[in-house]
């Protein structure tokens, strides 16, 4: 899928602005932001449901507003299942099956009974967890091309996440799909992502792939005998600082950096583990959410 310069305005506010990737099969990318970044949009849009003011959705290089028949190959999960919570398991199975040509029941029946969920009159009475579960079950089922989850993961225990975790995984490796997933939690969506898209006022503020982006920076806990040299503080992010120990991400590409903290003579210097949310922090000016 081609998301081709997106913006959508809305009473003329712009909630997207030029937003341009592609969603490549075998890849679970996430986009993330903070409240009201504009993720939902985009995800509508990329969904179809959204008409953008400027640019188009792409697969296979053809528009998905001018051959909406390629909106069988996209499924949309919003964050709430509100509109869902009437149907009968059966009745919304029903329905996926008119919508989408390619609907597997039989897998839909198998992947439910594995994570123990039983046919219910109402999906509303699942409990929350069961409810994630079930649609992104029922998500699945559809063979579906691209699957957009919307915040999947918000207020699910640790061990319902997990399990949306390895089916995310599961599908991914096992069907020629790509999940886009929205989140401004980073720190859950760090397991799950290969592709980082984030999302800052409407506009894509940066795209990485994971593994490239921990090669740019290096996290690292320094202490010296005084409070950590100006010189130094100038030329690293820091993370975090308790009394003397300082917790700081390095740019890996300034060679100098490292250099001029052994020239200090360290009481304490060692690497730690980077993760997705230091990265963000640092890009971002720090907060607890992106
Ligand atoms: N139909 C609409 N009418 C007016 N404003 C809208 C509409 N839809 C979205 N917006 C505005 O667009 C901005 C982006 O909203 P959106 O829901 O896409 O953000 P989000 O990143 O998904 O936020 P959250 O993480 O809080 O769900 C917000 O300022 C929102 O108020």
């Amino acid at each position: 899928m081609r998301v081709k310069h997106i913006s959508k305005y809305i009473h003329h506010q712009a909630i997207l602005s030029d937003i341009d990737f592609d969603a490549l099969t075998g890849n679970i990318i996430g986009i993330v932001g903070r409240n009201g970044a504009g993720k939902t949009t985009l995800l509508r849009t990329m969904a179809g449901i959204l008409k953008p003011t400027h640019g188009d959705v792409l697969i296979d290089g053809f528009s998905i507003f001018k051959k909406p028949g390629l909106k069988e190959q996209i499924i949309f999960v919003p964050d709430s299942s509100e509109a869902l919570k009437n149907y009968s398991t059966k009745e919304l199975i029903y329905l996926y099956k008119h919508i989408y040509p390619k609907f597997d029941e039989e897998y839909m029946h198998s992947l439910m009974h594995r994570f123990r969920l039983e046919p219910i009159s109402k999906i509303g009475n699942y409990s929350k967890g069961q409810k994630a579960l079930f649609i992104l079950i029922a998500a699945f089922s559809t063979n579906a091309k691209y699957i957009l989850l919307d915040e999947p993961t918000d207020g699910l225990d640790v061990i319902i996440k997990k399990q949306v975790l390895q089916i995310l995984v599961e599908e991914v490796s096992q069907k020629d799909i790509a999940v886009i997933i929205s989140s401004h939690r980073l720190d859950e969506l760090e397991y799950m992502v290969n592709d980082v898209i984030l999302i800052k006022d409407g506009r894509v503020d940066s795209h990485y792939e994971l593994d490239i982006m921990k090669l740019e920076y290096k996290k690292a806990q320094l202490a010296f005998e005084e409070s950590m040299p100006e010189i130094i503080k100038d030329k690293v992010y820091l993370l975090d600082q308790t009394g003397r120990v300082y917790t700081v991400l390095i740019d890996k590409s300034d060679h100098s950096t490292e250099e001029l903290i052994k020239s200090h003579s360290p009481l304490l210097y060692e690497e730690l583990s980077l993760s997705l949310e230091d990265y963000f922090i640092a890009k971002l000016g720090g907060s607890d959410d992106v």
